[in-house]
């Protein structure tokens, strides 16, 4: 997924093509996807705007033949949406992968696909809590605290039987993750130990973040 616009990062063009380290955050998604040998497919979703430079990305990569693009929509479901669309018959399992999460290595994306094959429909990755987490109401005044021992922070990519994925995407429901969609329509999601380099380039430190990361 990189058809956002990356408000929060404020840079002048869309995340998904801000630079890190002489490749964009896409280019270092894809090629870390393409890693992964059981990712036989990947569809680019980018902003309507950047579709050449994302087509150049797929060009470059070490699989041409396996990358495509296609332009994104209004909101994030509306992009997996677009992706979703143009599936080839024998993508059985799909990964839904942000961009944003540039440094996910290829082994956290063959170990959700090894997940699913063992049998779970829905498999996210997710870290454990490590701050004392709260429910406010609109006034900001607590109304409970979780058990931290039970709280994940959730990442991708996040994987699927397909059958299961778009059946949630049917639903015509929004949501900031796909996993939601699954539990709306009341499906099982198995939540495994997530990777600290999965971590979301949001604002500019976190940018800064991945950057300490390649550089040592
Ligand atoms: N309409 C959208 C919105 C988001 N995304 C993608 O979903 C991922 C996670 O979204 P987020 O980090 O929130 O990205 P943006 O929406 O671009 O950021 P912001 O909310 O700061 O504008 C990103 O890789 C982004 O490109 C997308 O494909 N299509
Ligand atoms: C899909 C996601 O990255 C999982 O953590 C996250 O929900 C995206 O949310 P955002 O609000 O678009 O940042």
């Amino acid at each position: 997924m990189a058809g956002g616009q990356g408000t929060r990062l404020g840079a002048s063009q869309p995340k998904a093509f801000v630079d890190l380290d002489g490749m964009s955050l896409l280019e270092h998604a894809v090629t870390r996807a393409l890693g992964a040998p059981e990712v036989s497919h990947v569809v680019i979703v980018a902003p309507v705007s950047h579709l050449r430079e994302a087509g150049a990305i797929a060009s470059r990569s070490s699989r041409p033949a396996d990358v495509e693009v296609v332009p994104g929509g209004a909101e994030r479901t509306d992009s997996v949406a677009a992706g979703l669309a143009v599936l080839r018959p024998e993508d059985g399992i799909v990964l839904v992968h942000d961009a944003a999460r540039c440094l996910a290595p290829s082994a956290l994306f063959s170990r959700l696909v090894r997940e699913v094959r063992t049998g779970h429909p829905a498999v996210v990755p997710g870290l454990l809590v490590t701050d004392t987490i709260k429910q406010v109401d609109a006034d900001g005044v607590v109304v409970a605290t979780p058990d931290r021992a039970r709280l994940r922070a959730i990442q991708t990519p996040q994987a699927f039987l397909r059958e299961v994925l778009e059946h949630a995407h049917a639903s015509g429901a929004h949501a900031t993750d796909d996993a939601a969609l699954v539990e709306a329509v009341g499906g099982h999601v198995r939540v495994v130990e997530g990777d600290r380099l999965a971590f979301k380039v949001t604002t500019p430190d976190d940018l800064a973040t991945a950057r300490r990361h390649l550089s040592g």
